[in-house]
């Protein structure tokens, strides 16, 4: 990856996206783009009742990244500051296959491929993959309102559908380099021995 360098953290809710993002795009001197979150209107309702307020929700976060990506993508490659973002815009695909189905399901997937297949897809991901435990333990410790007495068995399906996701990403896009780190052993909001291993897998390909 010599050329406009653009990161993308994933992995499940909780993983460590944001947190990890931020500390590489201050290693790096990256441009950062965080998802809102906080300010997401159905976000509250959605875990009150996901069946009414998927579509909504999924929309919302859709058009929010496209928006935010486009902006910053879509100018000139020479132009482009190097990026790391805490997702890459699969992410929505990832979400609406699990919360959406029938009609609302097949417009969704229209929109999306509308939206984002033009837009430049990072160049490294890197793959927080965390067990259930863990994820539970990190979105308890983050603490928001709306996230607390957490659906397991949603989380549970999540996590598969990430591994089957990066597989997909592996095989559509080959270009893509992907880290996959170990997000229950390697701890680099503590220990900045794990942080540094992570960047230093990064330099390789930068
Ligand atoms: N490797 C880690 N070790 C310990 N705590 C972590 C780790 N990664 C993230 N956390 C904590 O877990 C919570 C969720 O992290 P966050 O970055 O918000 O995850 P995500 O963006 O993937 O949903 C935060 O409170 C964060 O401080
Ligand atoms: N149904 C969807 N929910 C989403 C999507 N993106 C994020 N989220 C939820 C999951 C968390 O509760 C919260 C923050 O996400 P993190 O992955 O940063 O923990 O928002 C989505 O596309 N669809």
């Amino acid at each position: 990856m010599k050329q406009n360098p653009y990161i993308a953290v994933e992995g499940a809710i909780g993983a460590g996206k944001t947190t990890l993002s931020t500390m590489l795009a201050q290693r790096f001197d990256f441009r950062l783009m965080k998802e809102i979150v906080e300010e997401n209107p159905f976000l509250d309702k959605f875990y009150q009742n996901i069946e009414e307020w998927a579509f909504q929700l999924e929309m919302f976060f859709l058009c929010n990244r496209y928006k935010q990506l486009g902006d910053i993508l879509l100018t000139p490659a020479g132009s482009r500051q190097p990026i790391v973002s805490d997702y890459h815009i699969y992410k929505n695909m990832i979400f609406a296959e699990r919360t959406l189905s029938g009609v609302q399901l097949d417009k969704y997937r229209q929109i999306y491929h509308l939206l984002t297949d033009d837009l430049p897809k990072p160049n490294l991901i890197v793959y927080i993959k965390a067990d259930l435990d863990t994820l539970l333990h990190r979105i308890q410790k983050r603490g928001r309102g709306f996230e607390q007495n957490f659906d397991a068995g949603y989380l549970s399906q999540l996590v598969e559908d990430y591994e089957t996701a990066i597989s997909h990403i592996r095989a559509q896009e080959p270009d893509t380099v992907i880290i996959t780190i170990d997000g229950n052993k390697l701890d680099f909001v503590e220990r900045p021995e794990d942080f540094e291993q992570i960047v230093a897998k990064i330099k390789e390909h930068l």
